[in-house]
């Protein structure tokens, strides 16, 4: 079985607006049901993530945009890891099969292409993980400790890492429980990885933006009219 597990339990802090990111509009709709009309020509079930305290705001959403969840509706947590878990503890406890592959993706991702979550269900069926990436564009420097002291890396061995991360519902469940969250932990694959499973990475799209701060707006408007 093909999930979505969309996580859109944030605030959008770096974003500054009013309300929570994930309901800004581009071209007059909410970024989050950008996100799930692509999910929802795919996946057979989606579980979204939101705030306990959103619930009200996403029910006029869905009523301004005619719009009905053809999924289940979870309580997001504290740190993106705390919401990622909430949805998988969601898929265990009824009984979602163990062999379902569930793809993580942020809310906020609203132009992954359909192929990318496509193969990454078919990389994570052969090997337990698929994780969208890109490669760097720009050089890469590592701080030594200022501005004023760094040192130049080979970027051909870096990758800029994405969403949807898509595992076996039963190992990513059990990764969540084995490993703790800490503040290395920016992602579903580093849970995964500090779990002792090998993370898997596939091509990714540059348009694949993570809306974060306010000039990514600006590049939505553009790339939603694509
Ligand atoms: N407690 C949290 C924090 C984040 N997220 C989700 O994880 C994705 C990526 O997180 P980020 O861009 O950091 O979103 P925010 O936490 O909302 O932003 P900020 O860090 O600027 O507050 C977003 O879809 C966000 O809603 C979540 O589900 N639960
Ligand atoms: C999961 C993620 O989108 C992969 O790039 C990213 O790590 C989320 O980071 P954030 O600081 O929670 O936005």
């Amino acid at each position: 079985m093909k999930i979505a597990l969309i996580v859109a339990g944030g605030s959008g802090k770096r974003m500054g607006s009013s309300i929570p990111k994930q309901f800004l509009e581009i071209a007059e709709k909410p970024i989050l049901l950008h996100t799930l009309a692509v999910f929802e020509k795919i996946c057979e079930q989606i579980v979204l993530v939101l705030p306990q305290s959103e619930f009200e705001a996403w029910q006029n959403i869905c009523e301004k945009h005619q719009y009905r969840l053809k999924g289940h509706l979870v309580t997001g947590g504290e740190t993106r890891y705390q919401s990622v878990k909430n949805g998988l503890k969601f898929l265990v406890e009824n009984k979602f099969p163990q062999e379902s592959l569930v793809a993580i993706h942020d809310g906020v991702r609203p132009f992954v292409k359909p192929e990318v979550i496509e193969k990454s269900f078919e990389i994570a069926q052969k090997n337990g993980s698929a994780v969208a990436s890109v490669p760097l564009k720009d050089s890469i420097r590592r701080l030594k400790n200022t501005l004023e002291q760094s040192e130049s890396l080979p970027r051909e061995q870096f990758r800029l890492i994405q969403t949807p991360q898509t595992f076996v519902l039963a190992k990513i469940w059990q990764a969540f429980q084995q490993v703790p969250d800490t503040s290395l932990i920016t992602d579903d694959a580093s849970v995964f990885e500090q779990a002792g499973f090998s993370v898997t990475l596939i091509e990714g799209n540059y348009e694949n933006i993570k809306i974060t701060t306010p000039e990514d707006l600006q590049w939505a408007e553009i790339l939603v009219k694509k």
